[in-house]
């Protein structure tokens, strides 16, 4: 018989260790530092001290800690344990140099395309698919994992990316005459030898992830993927008779796959229960009450694994005993990827606020909690749950929190859709900027150097006192401006050297966010972000921008563009409220930020932009959801500029994602001057705006800022002409894909340069005047 399903469980932790451990041995074995010998013993003892802190705080049964380590991306991983791309492996890892080549590319081959994994800010690498690709078993790694980890004492379960959603992450590679999900049957024998091999290995319990059963938006139906899953998982558990397999279903509620994986003979079913999804999707408990026979666990992911609020015990404990499942396990709802390591690392957060916080240690405690609370009554955990009873008591009246001003403000808004004069009107009053045709600009940071980010560092650190740390970021705007002037940009922006993080930045401005100094998140690979915590009503106490916008404006004649974040990107790269709706959330930073855009005008600033690179991002996973979404979406970006004088420019600049799907909305915002992210994907972006109708202006990327390559004038010439079929040279802006933050001065400049050339030569071609700027 197999060991019983455990009681309490996470479906996945923080790889990336406490201290960034898998950052600094990435990259120290990029840059030659260390060898493969210390890398792999680097991050076996990361590993192995993961396993023995999870125990401490309380995951102690066998399989209940997964093993979730990735070198790089779980995505990668499984698709080379599967062989959908060939693999490279030696007896008992991957091959690095081959691993890291995939992920990073070398010098003559490019990585893998990167995405967005579901509605998160994680990336994954996207496997491709060919017709020739035939799917073979690479378990060696896996089967490491395990014994390393049996070794120091610990049975874990293993991972992998379930075959549904492996296969509907794929892309084919070009002339693939098979759709992936065709390939199911197949793939689905190979998973089966991958399962035997830790079968025949001993290994009782393995985790299979299917967050694509959540969806509905990619290319198959609900139906279609339902029925995919019941057929792969009844050959899976079939064939395995010493093992069994969790199931797990993050980042929203199962429709047509909860009776599908329910009935197909798996051992466990995880659900995400989080705050977010059951908002989504009310009725979600009682369905999972119904459908889930008692042969199957109910794996309750109750604990959210994507927020960091404290979770309501009390609250929880009722759902769970709600259940008429005669035993249910406690988890969290996805893998705690998503939240840094422990508020113990964050002494100087307001004590009120970090009480109401759990990041991944302290998640961990209260799946245990709850899971001896279910079994052996709350008061075997009071002091947790006091704890928690406390802390949801003292957050609902915090005057921190609850600003009655602020809420006021939003209250009156009711019916306000934000939407300014009509365009010919602002076209008109625009007239006065008086800029070229094919104007030129950039999206707004420039390059970081060294000195600034240590200028900015010696300041928060109190090394350098303000004047002096406004004296060195005065020097980098000038230096940033007469660039600019000297190439012959036409709209020109003061750099952002003051920004760290163009979220972060606003963060530490307004009231209601806080900050952390160590709560890491990774984002992809070795590279890590810390999200602020929106804990409270919204405000801003002073200016953010305005000194240093205008502080640029005094040292040119030409148009200076300020620079704001959106409030949907700020909340999308934020830790959200969940007390109160992300709508309202939206609504609260978009006025603050219209306070700051009514401030850059009065300063003079006739030109703004509002940065919205994360529109996409938030778009629900299901159909149904998405109109609402972006309906409190652009209602927000638009009160942002809603009081604008019609005289004012407003821009707006996405990128990082697929605009199709979303092009209505794009269009939606109103923007006087939307610049886009198109180099990469060679102007495909332009088919979608021709479609869309959108008649206002346009900036699709002409240099794709992702490389150190400089575009030479003859490849800028030749998306600058692309564009030009597609968009009336009235319509037309030309600029970057995207801010030049992460480059370097000396491929700036000559892009830059470059970028000019192309634009005065088709200026020359279409028979337009000269510009007169500079
Ligand atoms: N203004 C920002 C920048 O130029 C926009 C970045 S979008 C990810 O860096
Ligand atoms: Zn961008």
């Amino acid at each position: 018989m197999t060991t019983p399903f455990p009681a309490a469980t996470i479906t996945g932790y923080p790889r990336i260790g406490r201290r960034r451990e898998l950052k600094t041995a990435l990259e120290s074995l990029w840059a030659g530092r260390i060898d493969t010998g210390e890398f792999a013993q680097t991050t076996r003892s990361l590993r192995v001290q993961t396993y023995h802190r999870l125990r401490e705080l309380g995951l102690t049964e066998d399989y209940a800690i997964p093993a979730t380590h990735s070198h790089y991306d779980h995505v990668l991983d499984t698709a080379l344990t599967v062989g959908l791309i060939p693999s490279a492996t030696t007896g008992t890892d991957f091959d690095l140099g081959e691993y890291f080549a995939l992920a990073r590319g070398t010098a003559d081959r490019s990585p893998l395309e990167m995405t967005k994994w579901f509605d998160t800010n994680y990336h994954y690498l996207v496997p491709e698919l060919e017709d020739a690709t035939t799917f073979k078993a690479h378990p060696q790694h896996l089967l490491t994992l395990v014994s390393e980890a049996r070794t120091a004492g610990h049975r874990v379960r293993p991972v992998l990316v379930g075959p549904l959603t492996l296969l509907t992450l794929a892309k084919t590679a070009p002339g693939t005459a098979t759709s992936p999900l065709e390939r199911l049957d197949e793939l689905t024998a190979v998973y089966l030898d991958v399962l035997s091999i830790l079968s025949a290995a001993g290994v009782e319990w393995i985790q299979l992830d299917e967050p694509a059963l959540v969806t509905d938006s990619g290319e198959y139906s609900d139906e279609e993927l339902a029925e995919a899953a019941a057929r792969t998982y009844a050959t899976l558990t079939s064939a395995l008779p010493h093992s069994r397999l969790l199931v797990t279903a993050p980042y929203g509620s199962l429709r047509a796959g909860l009776p599908a994986l329910a009935d197909s003979g798996i051992g466990a079913l995880g659900v995400d229960l989080s705050p977010a999804v059951r908002t989504l999707d009310p009725g979600y408990v009682d369905r999972l009450a119904e459908a889930v026979p008692s042969s199957v666990r109910l794996v309750a992911g109750i604990v959210d694994g994507r927020n960091v609020w404290a979770n309501d015990l009390t609250a929880s404990l009722e759902t769970l005993r709600s259940l008429p499942q005669p035993e249910v396990s406690v988890s969290t709802s996805t893998s705690l990827l998503h939240v840094p390591h422990t508020v113990a690392d964050e002494p100087a957060l307001p004590v009120d606020v970090a009480t109401w916080l759990s990041f991944a240690e302290e998640k961990v405690t209260e799946v245990e909690a709850l899971a001896a609370a279910l079994s052996e009554g709350r008061q075997s955990r009071e002091s947790a749950f006091a704890r928690a009873d406390r802390a949801q008591r003292t957050r609902a009246e915090s005057t921190t929190v609850h600003n009655p001003a602020v809420a006021d403000r939003t209250a009156a808004l009711r019916d306000h859709d934000g939407r300014r004069g009509a365009y010919a009107d602002r076209l008109a009053a625009q007239a006065s900027l008086d800029l070229p045709v094919l104007p030129t600009t950039t999206i707004g940071s420039f390059p970081q150097t060294r000195e600034v980010r240590r200028a900015r560092a010696d300041h928060r650190a109190g090394r350098i006192d303000d004047a002096g740390y406004e004296a060195i970021m005065r020097a980098e705007i000038d230096r940033v401006v007469a660039l600019q002037e000297g190439i012959g940009l036409d709209v020109v922006v003061h750099g952002e050297p003051e920004r760290n993080d163009m979220v972060q930045y606003f963060a530490e401005h307004l009231d209601g966010f806080a900050t952390t100094e160590n709560g890491w998140v990774q984002s992809y690979g070795s590279r890590c972000v810390r999200p602020p915590i929106l804990y409270g009503d919204v405000s801003r106490p002073t200016p953010i921008t305005v000194g240093w916008s205008t502080y640029a404006a005094s040292r040119t004649e030409l148009p200076v563009k300020g620079m704001l974040t959106g409030p949907v990107t700020i909340l999308a790269w934020s830790f959200a409220r969940e007390d109160i709706s992300l709508a309202e959330s939206a609504d609260q930073i978009a006025l603050a930020l219209a306070d700051e855009v009514a401030d850059l005008e009065e300063a003079g600033i006739g030109i703004i932009q509002i940065d919205e690179p994360a529109l996409r991002e938030l778009l629900p996973l299901r159909r149904v959801d998405r109109p609402a979404y972006l309906d409190w979406s652009v209602r927000a970006f638009r009160l942002v500029a809603a009081n604008a004088a019609l005289a004012t420019q407003i821009h707006t600049h996405l990128c990082y994602s697929e605009f199709g799907e979303i092009i209505e909305a794009i269009d939606a915002l109103d923007a006087d001057v939307t610049s886009i992210e198109a180099a990469r994907s060679r102007m495909e972006v332009l088919a979608d705006i021709s479609e869309a109708d959108f008649d206002r202006g346009i900036g699709p990327g002409v240099y794709d800022i992702h490389s150190p390559r400089v575009p030479s004038v003859a490849e800028l010439t030749e998306l600058v002409d692309s564009a030009l079929q597609s968009v009336d040279a009235s319509r037309l802006w030309i600029n970057p894909d995207c801010g030049l933050k992460t480059r370097g001065y000396a491929e700036v400049e000559a892009a830059l340069a470059n970028l000019v050339t192309a634009r005065d030569a088709a200026l020359a071609r279409i028979g337009a005047a000269q510009p007169t700027a500079v």
